[in-house]
């Protein structure tokens, strides 16, 4: 891992009485892409916001590239923002609004190239009001990207895109990466957080639940092995529980070798595995355990 590139220590953000965010500490190491999830209101927008000098924390520490991104001059010419919500202006055209995200970002780019990249070069002299919605997230996207940023914050990029422009889309962040920027994600879609995230801190009603690679949240979690007998077949091993009719279920965390002592049983029994299907701990399932473990449980 490269050099820590932002660094949160117990940041809390509060409104009034309510606290958003609570004693929130993570590091996002230069290159990495750092994916930020979690519920609806679990406070990731809230935390991103101070992470970007758009909001002050209640208390807690917050340092960008070394800096307190509230220090806008240092920091924000080297960090490219996709909000969840534009701020364009939708009297602007598509290019004038590349061109003055452009300009306030203080680097150098081309605004055919960014327009290019999310393929809306036809739009160039189209208002913003006039764009469709998903027009309107890939002009967010190319404004971000303006200038090759190092580091780059994208807040649900992809929510109302089609797959072509999400491809492309990624196919841009992982061009970013290769050139060595630095990302952090909040998303829904937690495929794309499993397929692109190096790793993934997952928040639930403002605190750091658990963190770590796709491998290391999904390993705490059993995987499932399923399937259904006929009637009068013998009592099947492995504690097989049996949570409905002749349906069977074995919750693992040696899939491989009890999948092989479940098909040795069947053939010494000469047993049929009706609808057999073995299915590793998905990123899914670590979000719905989640909600119900009340123990905040980063690992590092
Ligand atoms: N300006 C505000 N004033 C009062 N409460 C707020 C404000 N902004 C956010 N909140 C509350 O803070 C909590 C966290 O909101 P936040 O937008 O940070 O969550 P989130 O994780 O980004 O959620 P989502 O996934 O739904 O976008 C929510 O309960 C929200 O209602």
């Amino acid at each position: 891992m490269g050099q820590p590139v932002i660094e949160v220590d117990r940041l809390n953000v509060s409104y009034g009485d309510f606290q958003a965010v609570k004693e929130l500490s993570i590091q996002v190491e230069q290159g990495e892409l750092y994916a930020l999830l979690g519920t609806n209101g679990a406070g990731k927008t809230s935390a991103l916001e101070v992470i970007e000098g758009h909001r002050k924390a209640s208390s807690g520490t917050v340092r960008v590239f070394g800096e307190s991104p509230a220090d806008r001059r240092a920091v924000r010419p080297r960090m490219g923002i996709m909000l969840q919500e534009s701020g364009f202006s939708a009297d602007l055209t598509a290019e004038e609004s590349v061109r003055l995200v452009g300009r306030l970002s203080g680097r150098s780019d081309s605004v055919d190239r960014v327009l290019g990249i999310v393929d809306l070069t036809r739009k160039a002299a189209t208002r913003v009001g006039q764009l469709s919605g998903g027009e309107k997230r890939r002009l967010d996207f190319a404004t971000a990207v303006y200038g090759r940023p190092e580091l780059i914050f994208l807040d649900e990029p992809t929510t109302g895109l089609d797959i072509q422009s999400r491809d492309a889309l990624w196919e841009a962040v992982e061009e970013l990466r290769g050139n060595g920027s630095t990302v952090v994600l909040t998303t829904h879609y937690l495929e794309e957080a499993q397929q692109h995230a190096d790793r993934i801190g997952l928040m639930h009603r403002g605190t750091l639940r658990t963190q770590g690679t796709v491998p290391e949240l999904t390993r705490a979690l059993p995987a499932a092995i399923e399937f259904s007998l006929s009637p009068g077949a013998p009592v099947p091993p492995l504690g097989a529980a049996q949570p409905a009719g002749l349906a069977y279920q074995i919750e693992t965390f040696e899939l491989q070798a009890d999948l092989k002592r479940l098909l040795d049983w069947a053939d010494q029994h000469d047993v049929d595995l009706h609808g057999l299907s073995a299915a590793p701990t998905r990123l899914d399932d670590v979000f719905r355990a989640i909600e119900t473990d009340p123990v905040p449980t980063p690992t590092r």
